[in-house]
């Protein structure tokens, strides 16, 4: 199996922002190089840049629209992020939902501008769903559990069993994750022996008073 994967999302929670992001931006380069596992961040879009060019991890956008240069306002030109040094980005996070016409356009542009894709899903039909786009990655996240403190590891690995099998059938090359309410080894450990490559998470990292702590318990039973 590939090294797993823990992409910590920042949103825009406040602990996110700032000399924060870059606290936890570095925590997590530390536990990363000590463990083997990959940790990526997606902070807002203005620290896309600072932070692909100041540590040795993986930078995600939280987000880009489907669109092509040209004449739109206020939109996130996926060409913009890849150019500030973004490895991937998620699309269609619970928080920011698109249509599916625009996540397979937003899957395409990651693919043309080599940018790795990360759809995220609500259920096993929509991971199903998700995975015959050929994204790099489906990310499962039951929206009822997101930021609950309640982790879908435990509270519901039926889901991720399902999601699993749904995009092994539709598309093997799709790799899956899974998210909501991650906060230990534990919790990322059921979900690698569930078939995942690894697990998306936030609140449990951003919010914590020492994030490289609750890290360094992540990436502990792996
Ligand atoms: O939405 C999530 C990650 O993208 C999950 O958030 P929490 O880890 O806060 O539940």
């Amino acid at each position: 199996m590939d090294s797993p994967f823990i992409l910590v999302n920042l949103k825009t929670y406040q602990e996110g922002m700032g000399s924060n992001a870059h606290r936890i931006a570095a925590a997590a380069e530390t536990v990363a190089r000590e463990s083997g596992a990959v940790i990526g961040i997606a902070p807002v879009f203005t620290e896309i840049h600072p932070m692909s060019h100041h540590y040795a991890i993986p930078v995600y956008a939280q987000h880009i629209d489907a669109i092509t240069p040209g004449a739109h306002t206020g939109h996130i030109l996926p060409e913009a992020v890849r150019s500030a040094g973004a490895r991937g980005t998620l699309i269609n996070h619970s928080e920011r939902r698109l249509t599916l016409a625009d996540i397979d356009a937003c899957v395409q542009a990651a693919r043309r501008l080599h940018l790795e894709s990360v759809v995220c899903t609500n259920n096993d039909s929509t991971s199903a769903a998700a995975a015959a786009l050929g994204p790099d990655y489906v990310a499962i996240e039951p929206p009822e559990l997101i930021g609950s403190g309640v982790s879908v590891s435990k509270a519901d690995p039926g889901i991720i069993e399902r999601s699993v099998n749904a995009v092994r059938a539709v598309n093997p090359d799709v790799k899956v994750l899974t998210g909501a309410g991650i906060q230990s080894g534990e919790c990322v450990k059921i979900a690698v022996d569930l078939g995942t490559c690894g697990v998306l998470l936030a609140s449990s990292v951003v919010k914590a008073d020492d994030p490289e702590a609750v890290l360094r318990d992540l990436v502990s039973m792996l």
